[in-house]
């Protein structure tokens, strides 16, 4: 899992590709390397290669540029899709229907007919309620939903509260004691064929053990749906594995140690295994570029004031979490500074009193890591339009997203005859 790189010696040739960028497209914007992303795909691929068959659906959530999922379409990715946006995405990127699988915990009956009417893989129901719902709407439609229930397995994942999402208290999937229970009504159901199970913990997570401690719940469960008389074929293993952040940390467990556990674990299963990875694949495939607009030395600290604010990139705000900053053309010595951006809270911040090489007005930075649940979480808060999307690919770059206009921001604002 490298780096999208900057500082080595090849690394001049990119430098002078942000430059370009900066002056051509404007800062702030998302730049994402193909290369990277081509070969994250093929790192996960080549650690799954031991499986029959294995699906990988790459969590849209993540990056849902048309361009990045066009391209990981053609490694052979499919999609993980939690809403009409991103299965329409995932379609319009050419990836076939037939490796789309729909996730989420409240999709609505529109969302229900439409992945039904495009022909998706598989939806993955997480309640009672919507089990019903889906039949109903599906009967309606004179189709059948090929359903997994998605599992709450009660392990804790070890990462942060807000992106935790396989214990007992939060909202996702169905307890592990009600599964064969809505699986017999499942597979009684008109309109309704279940063919497995899935489940999803969390993200980032930087140990193997609650995922392993997930699969083999969901591997006894299997047995026990199978003895009751039920079939499973598919099995869902959902996402979730964590990428280095910071360079000065240990790294992650590796994709081949994810690979070797999710082999011994499910040997013998005898099922198609899905994964839906997002953050492995293009979290550090991509950066935000970002331009020094001044520094400032306040009464207790310097801040650096960026040309990207936390509407651009929300995560350091919205978690506390660790975004490496790096200048493209980084000078000698070392200065202390409070990395923020114009907008008007004092949560605008990317790095708090760090040490970074010195920087001076108008520099370029780049705010690492930044391909995952970066551009996708955007906002326009403080009428900040949304940043442009770069795809380098080679010696070239294409704009893949270009930025929104102050007049396309406005126009959404319809002003009702009675101002
Ligand atoms: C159902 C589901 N699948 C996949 C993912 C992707 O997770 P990650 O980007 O951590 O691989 C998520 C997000 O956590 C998710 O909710
Ligand atoms: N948005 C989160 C990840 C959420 C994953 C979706 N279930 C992040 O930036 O880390």
């Amino acid at each position: 899992m490298d780096y999208f790189q900057l500082t080595d010696g090849a690394m001049q040739a990119e430098a002078v590709a942000l430059e370009r960028i900066a002056a051509e497209v404007g800062t702030p914007c998302y730049v994402y390397s193909a290369a990277t992303l081509r070969r994250h795909a093929q790192v996960f691929q080549q650690a799954l290669s031991g499986l029959d068959n294995p699906l990988i659906a790459f969590a849209v959530k993540a990056n849902p540029n048309v361009a990045v999922l066009k391209l990981l379409g053609r490694e052979g990715l499919g999609a993980d899709v939690v809403s009409v946006g991103e299965m329409r995405r995932a379609l319009a990127a050419g990836i076939p229907a037939n490796r789309i699988v729909f996730s989420g915990v409240g999709k609505t009956a529109d969302e229900m007919k439409a992945a039904l009417e495009a022909g998706i893989l598989q939806l993955n129901v997480e309640s009672e309620p919507e089990l019903r719902h889906l039949s109903a709407v599906a009967t309606a439609l004179g189709k059948t939903a090929e359903i997994a229930i998605r599992v709450n397995p009660d392990v804790d994942a070890g990462t942060h509260a807000k992106i935790s999402t396989g214990k007992a208290e939060n909202k996702f999937g169905v307890p592990l004691d009600r599964i064969e229970a809505l699986y017999a009504e499942a597979a009684a159901l008109p309109g309704i064929r279940p063919v497995g199970v899935a489940a999803h913990i969390g993200s980032q997570l930087l140990d193997l053990a609650p995922m392993q401690a997930a699969y083999e719940k969901l591997g006894a469960l299997m047995g026990r749906l199978r003895a009751a008389g039920q079939s499973v074929t598919r099995v869902d293993l959902g996402g979730g594995l964590g990428i280095p952040y910071d360079p000065k940390l240990p790294l992650p467990p590796s994709p081949a140690e994810y690979g070797a556990m999710v082999s011994h674990v499910t040997k013998g299963w005898g099922v198609q295994l899905m994964f839906e990875p997002g953050r492995l694949i293009a979290g550090n495939a991509g950066v935000l570029l970002a331009q020094v607009i001044l520094v400032k030395t306040g009464a207790a600290k310097s801040f650096v004031v960026l040309d990207a604010a936390m509407n651009d990139l929300i995560r350091p705000t919205l978690y506390g979490v660790y975004h490496d900053i790096r200048a493209v053309r980084p000078r000698d010595g070392e200065m202390r500074a409070t990395v923020v951006g114009p907008v008007c809270e004092t949560g605008d911040m990317f790095a708090e009193d760090r040490a970074i090489t010195p920087v001076q007005e108008g520099d370029l930075i780049c705010l690492m890591t930044a391909g995952a649940y970066g551009a996708t979480m955007a906002s326009t808060y403080n009428s900040r339009p949304l940043v442009p999307e770069v795809l380098v690919d080679g010696g070239h770059y294409s704009v893949i997203r270009r930025r929104q206009t102050l007049e396309e921001l406005l126009e959404l604002d319809q002003v009702p005859g009675w101002l």
